[in-house]
């Protein structure tokens, strides 16, 4: 079935037992041109079909999630979409869940047709979670929020991203005394609220954040930390923004990972090694 039916297990419970079973490592599938390059194949919608459907093939069989940037996909028109459709159905076949890094936000009634292509089994591009910006209001992602949690999916709503630029509007003050971020991050604890040991809703917190910027003790749902390999943080970074256990915590990389193929076997030797680093 396109997009994969519906599923009764709420998409936090499945992720934690992703985690438990594979470790906390979120493999980014960006095909940029540079890597494409790199990979000795041609900036074209075949190329972009071996590199991006050959690093899912392999990464998919090792790590708990899977992360595709849409951009890299759509830059290619509907031959890279249709790309982005079988990199969907490849990484779930092997049994890694697929995070689809769109960031979509926008008002409700809008939000609710980006809900039918991403959120919605029916849809080819229906992935087990997206990302999400929250930045026209948090109440614009209700759409979501509710067609998440009817099909056991998830959202990662961005909170405080991993880009320099971030700070001045993310730690920005707000009249009750909170940091955007913050707000955001207590949102979405609210949406969490009793929802079990690892709610459906996530944020993203970039892994190159300085720690204590954030309380997220009362989030309640997993956390996305990119920026982790090429972005400069490290997994000392992650242990000190984070604190010791990582578990919820999905560090993402995607050209320090990537960068190690086009050879199968160093690419599968570099995703062991980085597994073995954050475990
Ligand atoms: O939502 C994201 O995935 C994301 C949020 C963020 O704060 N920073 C960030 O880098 N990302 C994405 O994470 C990936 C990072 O790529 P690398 O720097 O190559 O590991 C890219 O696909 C970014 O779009």
């Amino acid at each position: 079935m396109p997009g994969g039916a519906e599923t009764a297990a709420p998409f936090g419970r499945r992720l934690a037992e992703k985690i438990r079973a594979r470790g906390a490592l979120c493999a980014g599938i960006d095909p940029h041109p540079g890597l494409l390059d790199a990979w000795d194949l041609p900036r074209t919608v075949p190329g972009l079909e071996k590199f991006a459907l050959s690093a899912t093939e392999i990464l998919a069989a090792e790590v708990a999630v899977i992360k595709p940037q849409s951009a890299f996909f759509e830059a290619f028109g509907a031959g890279g979409i249709a790309v982005l459709e079988r990199v969907l159905a490849v990484a779930r076949e092997a049994g890694a869940l697929v995070l689809l890094d769109v960031k979509r936000g926008d008002i409700g009634s809008t939000m609710g047709a980006y809900t039918a292509a991403y959120l919605d089994g029916h849809s080819a591009l229906a992935a087990d979670a997206v990302t999400v910006s929250p930045y026209l209001g948090f109440g614009s992602l209700a759409p979501a929020i509710e067609a998440a949690r009817a099909g056991g999916r998830g959202l990662f709503v961005l909170a405080r991203t991993s880009n320099p630029d971030a700070a001045a509007l993310q730690n920005a003050l707000l009249p009750n005394g909170k940091t955007v971020a913050q707000s955001i991050v207590d949102e979405v604890a609210a949406v969490n609220a009793g929802t079990g040991p690892l709610g459906d809703v996530g944020v993203v917190v970039g892994a190159t954040v300085s720690p204590g910027e954030l309380d997220l003790s009362a989030l309640g749902g997993p956390v996305l930390a990119p920026g982790f390999g090429a972005q400069g943080a490290t997994v000392s970074d992650l242990r000190a923004l984070f604190g010791r256990d990582l578990r919820g915590v999905l560090a993402a990389s995607s050209r320090d990972l990537l960068r190690r193929g086009p050879d199968p076997a160093a690419l599968r030797a570099g995703v062991r090694e980085i597994q073995a680093s954050i475990r």
